[in-house]
């Protein structure tokens, strides 16, 4: 039997998980159980044969859907867990084994994460139930961007909140981030240069990186700030809030509602926040869907070329995530608008990558030009890989030498 490490995204209505076999090339079974605090959770999970099949987990809350994920996964039992913590705050400054006073400093994050930690939490306190004697490991998305600096993270608001209550810019998606970056490295001869990454999913961030290293990055304290997401508004004038409240008579919750869940390709569309379904009907004429479209597309060009300025050279840009992985259309009109830093896209190779695959879409050559362009790469995201190598390695480490916790 393969050693394999469970994996771990435990959010308030879902719980995605894999078991990343520790050699590459076997098979990864995994799924995820979508609707829970509902009456009628379902778990949908690819055994390792990649068979896909479905079961109704009727009243279970997250330890027993954790129990079902377990009973389904067949033989194979983890070695560890592995499990995606979104807010590591100023403490967490990479992967760490979890035990009581992790799960306390992890707790204590939630006040800047109070959408992702606690379902973070509940994930863990579940697994630590059901396998006590299993080592388990936070891996925070926060852990990537501990190297900016401080000029990058820092809000322009008096030092007292930073320095008494931690206000200032973590950013998120580490785990793809840093997956993005090796993978860079490996494919393009420019190596671990200046990269500008744009992870566009639900949620969606943009990141510099020079060196293998974040040097700032689109979301901020929480994951609302930056780029516009599935329903979340991305930057807003933080006049904004004020206003709400004090001429139209809105509570905190119904600007934090409105800002997080009725907002970005949803709020602006007023159809849909799945990019799949503003393409076919901004396609048939719908004026919402077109707009969200273009709101969606300019803001991620401005946020992607104002990120270069954190890099002393850009080599390229890369694409993931299921829109960026998925929408030429998107990678296609966000390109379009940034003349500045001279993106040459060879619309044939945007077009034809199949989708989720990986490649590179530039012209490679530009003949009438000895300037150099950067390229631009599409590259299917791993997340689920990249928490479960920081994990054996942790574990491993520790087995080693029983004293280190991160
Ligand atoms: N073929 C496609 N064309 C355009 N968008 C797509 C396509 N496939 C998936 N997407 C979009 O990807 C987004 C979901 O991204 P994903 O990375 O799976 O989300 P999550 O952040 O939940 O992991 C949705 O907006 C979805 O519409
Ligand atoms: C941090 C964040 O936005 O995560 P997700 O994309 O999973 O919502
Ligand atoms: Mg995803």
């Amino acid at each position: 039997m393969n050693d394999c490490i469970l994996v771990i995204n435990c959010g308030s209505s879902s719980i995605k998980f894999a078991l990343v076999p520790l050699q590459a090339d076997h098979p990864r079974p995994g799924g995820l159980v979508e609707r829970l605090g509902t009456s009628e959770p379902v778990l949908k999970i690819t055994d390792e044969n990649g068979i896909r099949q479905q079961f109704d987990l009727a009243g279970a809350d997250h330890p027993a859907a954790m129990k079902a994920i377990l009973e389904h996964l067949g033989e194979r039992q983890p070695i560890a867990i592995g499990h995606r913590v979104v807010h590591g705050g100023e403490r967490f400054k990479s992967a760490t084994l979890i035990d009581d006073d992790v799960i306390d400093g992890i707790r204590k994050c939630t006040s800047l994460a109070p959408l992702h930690n606690p379902a973070n939490l509940d994930g863990i306190e579940a697994t630590r139930r059901l396998f006590p004697e299993l080592p388990q490991v936070a891996v925070f998305d926060t852990a990537f961007h501990q190297t900016m600096p401080e000029h990058a993270y820092r809000y322009a608001i008096p030092t007292e909140l930073y320095q008494k209550h931690g206000i200032r810019r973590y950013g998120f998606h580490g785990s793809s981030h840093a997956y993005i970056t090796e993978r860079l490295a490996e494919l393009s001869e420019r190596g671990t240069g200046g990269w500008v990454i744009a992870h566009l999913g639900n949620g969606c961030s943009a990141t510099a990186v020079w060196q293998g290293r974040s040097m700032d990055t689109s979301m901020g304290m929480t994951p609302l700030e930056g780029l516009v997401m599935g329903t979340r508004s991305g930057d807003v004038d933080p006049g904004l809030h004020l206003h709400l409240a004090n001429q139209c008579g809105w509570s905190v919750q119904q600007i934090d509602q409105m800002l997080n869940k009725h907002s970005g390709l949803m709020g602006v569309s007023g159809l849909s926040p799945d990019m799949r379904d503003l393409e076919q009907a901004a396609d048939k004429g719908h004026a919402g869907a077109r707009l969200a479209l273009d709101v969606f597309c300019y803001r991620l060009a401005r946020t992607l070329a104002a990120l270069s300025c954190a890099l002393p050279r850009l080599d390229g840009i890369a694409f993931t995530g299921g829109i960026g992985e998925n929408s030429p259309l998107v990678r296609a009109r966000a390109l379009s608008m940034m003349n500045a830093l001279r993106p040459c896209l060879s619309a044939a190779a945007n077009e034809n990558l199949a989708r989720g695959s990986e490649g590179r879409i530039d012209q490679a050559r530009n003949d009438d030009t000895t300037e150099v362009r950067p390229e631009i790469w599409v590259i299917p995201t791993d997340e689920e890989g990249h928490i479960a190598r920081e994990t054996s390695e942790l574990v491993q480490t520790h087995a080693n030498h029983p004293e280190a916790r991160t």
